[in-house]
């Protein structure tokens, strides 16, 4: 029998490459362009962060049926388009959140620790000649957090055992929630009362920028910004000069407006980490993803209900 085409826009993981051409017809869309008859025959595609679903490649597979993101993110995706040709669309929640909250934890940490700083003043042969200096307490720091869905809750739950008072805003303040985190209706006042903001929503237009001149001036010269989201949730000029300014205490990003390219600024201030978006890029939840883009192709091709649907 035929095997069912499946195009691939980036790659993302060996595992899932050698696990997909184990069950489908694969066409890795980086390697080789499609010729039409090969585009008629394409029935899914599994994008990720790095190169998603717009409208121009859902339109180029007549075909197309279903779109599984290699990502809990499907800000790359047009959702829009696949809404208007019933193409369903997948993602993987739930496996990534644990190494997400790690590492944005990991984040906090080595900034208000200073660790990448003692790291390479060890390494540059600086501490026989001079002490390195004080670094901020991060156990009780009051954490602010933009989204308390998945990946937000267990960043909190990490931050409480730290001794952390949690406070949050969401579109709707949570009910569950209610007496232990504190619920903020504004990013801006949630920056107020905040000493160390974690940015962990989805992009949508409503919170591409939420973090602007107003927000990071309200966090503060000791305030601390985390992102592992988007980089388009963050003013990233406007993040750039506060950090420059001295208006900012520190920031550790594993995100950013343009990558794989960061503000040359960044790369010389010391009060910031920055991470090549790595925040679920573990073996085992790379492993993890790829099981789940496959489970929810073939659950598609098998007429059962999709395991972690978007649409
Ligand atoms: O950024 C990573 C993801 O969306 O999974």
């Amino acid at each position: 029998m035929e095997r069912i085409g499946v195009a691939m826009t980036s790659p993302v993981s060996s595992y899932l490459e050698e696990e997909v051409e184990g069950r489908f017809k694969v066409f890795k869309l980086w390697k080789h362009p499609v010729n039409s008859e090969q585009a008629q025959s394409i029935r899914a595609v599994i994008c990720s962060t790095q190169s998603g679903a717009d409208a121009n490649l859902i339109d180029s597979f007549p075909a197309l049926e279903i779109v599984a993101t290699f990502s809990v993110g499907v800000d790359k995706i047009d959702l829009k388009k696949c809404m208007e040709k019933g193409i369903r669309v997948t993602n993987t929640p739930d496996v990534l959140t644990d190494d997400v909250a790690d590492a944005a934890i990991g984040l906090a940490i080595g900034v208000c620790r200073r660790i990448c700083e003692c790291d390479r003043f060890v390494r540059s042969g600086s501490w026989p000649k001079r002490e390195f200096g004080l670094a901020t307490k991060f156990s009780g720091k009051s954490v602010g957090i933009i989204g308390l869905g998945r990946i937000g809750s267990a960043i909190a739950k990490r931050a409480e055992a730290f001794g952390c008072p949690i406070s949050y805003f969401s579109r709707t303040e949570k009910q569950h929630h209610k007496g232990y985190y504190k619920y903020f209706p504004t990013v801006l006042d949630l920056a107020a009362n905040s000493q160390i903001m974690f940015v962990t929503c989805a992009l949508t237009e409503e919170t591409k920028h939420i973090v602007n001149r107003q927000v990071i001036d309200a966090l503060g010269p000791n305030g601390i910004l985390i992102n592992v989201a988007r980089g388009a949730h963050v003013d990233e000029p406007e993040l750039v000069s506060a950090l420059l300014e001295g208006r900012l205490g520190g920031a550790g990003l594993d995100v950013f407006g343009n990558e794989p390219h960061v503000p040359q600024q960044l790369l010389h201030l010391q009060n910031t980490i920055l991470l090549p978006h790595v925040g679920s890029d573990t073996i085992d939840t790379n492993i993890a993803m790829a099981d789940l883009v496959i489970a929810n192709l073939e659950a598609h091709f098998r007429n059962d209900p999709l395991i972690t649907p978007v649409s």
